[in-house]
């Protein structure tokens, strides 16, 4: 149990809706899912939204909607993958939440997203090579937002989430003494 929200950040394909999902039936946190939930009130695929309405105007949702959850607490956040890359948005899910960083090598990625379609800012290339692109160019900014750092290459879910509260807990005995 947390006094505060959980809110993982990263690449595509990270495992940020997969570790979300285990700290909601293995914790009892309450789940959020942006990008689901954007879905849902749009009433389209992200990819639709893109292609409909434009980026923009989806940057802008996930903004409004990172407000709105600040409201919460006990929940673990898993944002898109592009709502670090805006400063407001780092100071909104700092407000009242721990941000963890999940990471892994662009051939994990690749290997995890290949057969899913629902990423259209790789759908065209993906590749090692164009993964990478995106990920160097994200780096900096997902590092400064993040107050925890979790590799994930060659880890189960489970082993994930065990080092994700570990590593809460111990940050809060340290911040308290
Ligand atoms: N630790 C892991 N080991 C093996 N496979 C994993 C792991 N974590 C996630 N996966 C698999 O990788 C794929 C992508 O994971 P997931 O959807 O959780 O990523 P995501 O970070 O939420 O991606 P997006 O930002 O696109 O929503 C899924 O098929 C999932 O089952
Ligand atoms: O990394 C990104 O910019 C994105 C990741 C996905 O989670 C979605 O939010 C969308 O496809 C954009
Ligand atoms: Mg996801």
């Amino acid at each position: 149990m947390f006094d505060y929200n959980v809110v993982l950040i990263g690449f595509m394909g990270a495992g940020k809706s997969t570790i979300a999902e285990l700290l909601r039936t293995g914790w009892g946190m309450e789940r959020i899912e942006m990008d689901a939930l954007i879905e849902e009130r749009e009433g389209m695929r992200i990819s639709k939204i893109f292609e409909t309405k434009g980026e923009p105007y989806f940057r802008d949702l996930e903004t409004e909607l990172l407000i709105e959850l600040q409201a919460r607490s006990n929940a673990v956040i898993s944002c898109g993958g592009g709502v670090p890359m805006r400063e407001r948005n780092v100071a909104e899910m700092k407000k009242n939440g721990r941000v963890v960083l999940l990471t892994a090598h662009p051939e994990t990625i690749l290997e995890r997203v290949k057969d899913n379609h629902d990423r259209p800012l790789i759908e065209n290339n993906k590749t090692v090579e164009g993964i990478s692109a995106l990920m160097e160019a994200r780096r900096e900014r997902y590092m400064a937002a993040a107050d925890l750092v979790i590799e994930t290459d060659r880890k189960t879910g489970e082993e994930i989430c065990r080092e994700l509260v570990e590593k809460l807990h111990r940050m809060e005995e340290e911040a308290s003494r």
